[in-house]
């Protein structure tokens, strides 16, 4: 029986941006359509519009109140690139079997993210100055939508 990967593929791309409808209007010329409504993400103090790219998702995140982690990083950084976030199957054994490795999460247990989705973030140091997010969807969903 085949291994089955720790990654499963890339599953979003996320853009910090202080508006959404500003944010939005380059993606929109390039002809992306926005996956649904947008979400709003309480325990992260984001709001979602999600852009549909094949198999992957560019999410443009604005923050909801001033201590949001994407407010921390307006401040600090301006627009842009955010994280990448990678989908696995089975989020607890990734953390664990990173964690074995020496990989520094941001918390100990995965967070509530968009869609039903369980996530948990890996600290930018560790990540050679990116912040990478590890996905898990809900049971049973396959893509997105
Ligand atoms: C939509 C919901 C969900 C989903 O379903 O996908 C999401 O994606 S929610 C997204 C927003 N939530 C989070 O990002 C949660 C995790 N993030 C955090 O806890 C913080 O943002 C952080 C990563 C700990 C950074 O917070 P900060 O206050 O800036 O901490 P430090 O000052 O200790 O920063 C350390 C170091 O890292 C640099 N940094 C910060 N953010 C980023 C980033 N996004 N990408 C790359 N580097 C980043 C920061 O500038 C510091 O650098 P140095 O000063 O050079 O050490
Ligand atoms: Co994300």
């Amino acid at each position: 029986m085949a291994a089955i990967p720790h990654i499963l593929g890339l599953d979003h791309v996320a853009i910090a941006t202080p508006n959404l409808e500003a944010g939005s209007a380059p993606y929109l010329a390039l002809g992306l359509t926005p996956e649904g409504p947008d979400e709003e993400v309480g325990g992260q103090g984001v709001c979602v519009r999600a852009f549909v790219v094949g198999e992957t998702l560019i999410e443009l995140l604005a923050p909801t109140r001033e201590d949001s982690p994407i407010a921390t990083f307006l401040q600090k950084r301006g627009p842009g690139l955010h994280h990448t976030a990678y989908r696995v199957a089975d989020l607890d054994a990734e953390i664990s079997r990173l964690q074995a490795l020496g990989a520094r999460f941001l918390s100990n247990s995965p967070s509530p993210g968009r869609s039903g989705t369980r996530v948990a973030f890996l600290h930018p140091r560790w990540g050679e100055g990116t912040l990478i997010e590890l996905v898990e969807h809900p049971a049973g969903r396959v893509g997105h939508g």
